[in-house]
């Protein structure tokens, strides 16, 4: 729903609406934070970044047609046709703006956030599913896309910038959306991406190395996800879903506020939604699930021990919307999975390959671990680390590759700004036999080799792009999508009689 255009002095509020200059009090029609997305009428932010300055573009704002900027630096303004407003951060105003323009959309739906490393798609998508059987619609905010129920977005971030996200739930509230599902990333609440929002239930899922790019260590890291619990970014979550089985969710238990309704989940005894009898095969899971409503036996098709805490996860968020289990579990043997999470391809070969979106030491670990129980042959990887994140994580990728796979098929995975040469360097340190590890840059070629060397019995695992479906080199994206390419070269080998 487009919304309509507001004078700057109402979406500023008071407290900053007196430090407006220039033009008076324009009309504002909508929002922007690059240069290169304003049309006519917009307000633009001018943000200090990591890589630019926001201020260095705000001329070029105006020459598009921005009518309004706002920024911390104070600017001697020559174009009496802008208003200018200084203000000390702009980033964490922008999203108090943004939801005002768009007329506090989170007040009119039931907001489900969702952090952790890994599992926030799958479980956003459990949860979605689940409510959908139940009739209840709810928009779905994460990593493959953007989906309003009425309509779907392609995604580009996990969690939206402010401007975008308040825009999203702004069309959901206009699709009369009972509410969004959505992932929170440690940028976006970082970057005060979610800030100001009021979450009906926040999921905790689990936290292990990632993104040491950006945070400092692993205590910054859990300070930024414990934050968005404290509420010190907005209003406090009404209830917290926390996982008793890791040990910082354990540790976030203890430290979140006594008005906050806490419930855990896990193996542990003291879990509010505790599991037990856990039997997991290669066609999915079984498990015992213990919880206020009752004990029930839960079937789901996902596979792997991480499934069944994603699993347990979406239940308790959806006792903590209020809804009664005995409704959940029923149709969750029918869910039919995540794009590029353990897909299956099949084009007719002997072996089993799987594309999955492993692209941490944990998931890698886990979905290894998960396989190696499953596969009577080769068990065989092929993976990458990507360029201009965490570097840290690289070695610890390969060594549990190299562990837990027969044989490791090292290559690109988005190199972005670095050669992929140094990013192989890094991982090599992680070789403990490297009789059992191949570099090969190429990808596609990787997985033709990979594939080649793949027979009846055989696991192939192809990870870390998942759903993606392009490599960015530099500033080029390029498409590539793992599964096309597999099954593509499976064909092949098949025309050319070696599948
Ligand atoms: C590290 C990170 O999160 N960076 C985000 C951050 O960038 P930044 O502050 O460094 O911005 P910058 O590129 O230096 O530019 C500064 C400002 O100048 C503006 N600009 C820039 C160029 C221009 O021509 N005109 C212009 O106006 C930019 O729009 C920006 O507002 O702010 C930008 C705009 O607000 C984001 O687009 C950018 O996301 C980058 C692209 C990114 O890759 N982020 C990833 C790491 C991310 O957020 N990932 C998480 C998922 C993590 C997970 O898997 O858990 C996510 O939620 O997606
Ligand atoms: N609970 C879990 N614990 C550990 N690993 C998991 C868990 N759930 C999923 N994984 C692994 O992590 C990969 C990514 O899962 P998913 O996309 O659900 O996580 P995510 O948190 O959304 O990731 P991202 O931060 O990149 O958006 C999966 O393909 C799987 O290998
Ligand atoms: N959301 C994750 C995705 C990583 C996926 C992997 N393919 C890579 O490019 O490293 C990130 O931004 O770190
Ligand atoms: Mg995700």
């Amino acid at each position: 729903m487009p919304t309509k255009a507001k004078k700057l002095s109402a979406i500023l509020g008071p407290k900053f609406a007196k430090a407006m200059k220039g033009q008076p009090d324009p009309k504002i029609e909508r929002l922007a934070i690059d240069s290169r997305r304003v049309t006519p009428g917009s307000l633009f932010f001018a943000l200090p970044g990591l890589k630019a300055d926001g201020n260095s573009f705000v001329d070029e704002a105006i020459s598009r047609g921005a009518v309004a900027v706002i920024s911390s630096q104070p600017r001697r303004f020559r174009s009496s046709k802008t208003a200018f407003v200084t203000i000390e951060n702009p980033r964490q105003t922008l999203a108090a703006v943004a939801r005002e323009f768009y007329d506090k959309p989170d007040e009119a739906l039931s907001l489900v956030g969702v952090t952790g490393t890994n599992g926030k798609t799958t479980v956003t998508y459990l949860v979605k599913q689940i409510l959908a059987n139940l009739g209840q619609r709810y928009g779905c905010l994460g990593t493959i896309g953007y989906d309003l129920v009425r309509r779907t977005v392609p995604s580009f971030r996990t969690t939206p910038e402010s401007l975008d996200l308040c825009d999203l739930l702004n069309q959901m509230r206009g699709f009369e959306c009972r509410g969004a599902v959505m992932e929170v990333s440690s940028h976006g609440i970082d970057q005060h991406r979610v800030a100001g929002l009021k979450f009906e239930v926040a999921a905790f899922l689990n936290l292990t190395r990632d993104h040491l790019d950006y945070h400092d260590d692993m205590e910054s890291y859990y300070q930024v996800k414990r934050s968005f619990f404290l509420g010190e970014h907005g209003p406090q979550p009404k209830v917290a879903i926390m996982n008793l089985d890791d040990p910082y969710g354990e540790r976030l238990v203890s430290e979140v506020p006594d008005d906050v309704e806490v419930i855990t989940f896990g193996e542990s005894p003291k879990a509010d939604y505790r599991v037990s009898q856990i039997a997991l095969s290669s066609g999915g899971s079984t498990f015992v699930l213990s919880c206020p409503d009752g004990e029930f036996e839960v079937n789901t098709s996902l596979v792997g021990r991480y499934n069944v805490s994603n699993t347990l996860a979406a239940l308790a968020i959806c006792g903590g919307l209020g809804l009664n289990v005995t409704n959940c579990v029923k149709d969750l043997s029918s869910f039919s999975g995540i794009p590029g999470r353990m897909q299956k391809v099949e084009a007719g070969q002997s072996s089993t390959v799987l594309v999955d979106y492993a692209h941490t030491e944990d998931a890698l670990k886990n979905a290894l671990s998960m396989l190696r129980d499953v596969t009577t042959g080769k068990l065989s990887v092929v993976f990458g680390c990507g360029g201009n994140r965490d570097r840290g994580k690289r070695p610890a990728m390969m060594r549990v590759a190299n562990e837990l796979a027969d044989v490791s098929w090292a290559t690109s995975d988005n190199p972005r700004n670095e050669k992929v040469e140094d990013i192989f360097q890094d991982m090599r340190e992680g070789i403990v036999d490297g009789d059992r590890v191949h570099f090969v840059a190429d990808r596609r070629r990787a997985i033709e080799l990979a594939l080649e060397s793949c027979g009846e019995g055989d696991c192939l695992l192809i990870a870390g792009k998942g759903h993606e479906s392009f490599q960015e080199y530099g500033e080029t994206v390029i498409p590539f999508d793992d599964r096309k390419v597999a099954i593509e070269l499976i064909e092949n080998m098949r025309l050319g009689g070696r599948a």
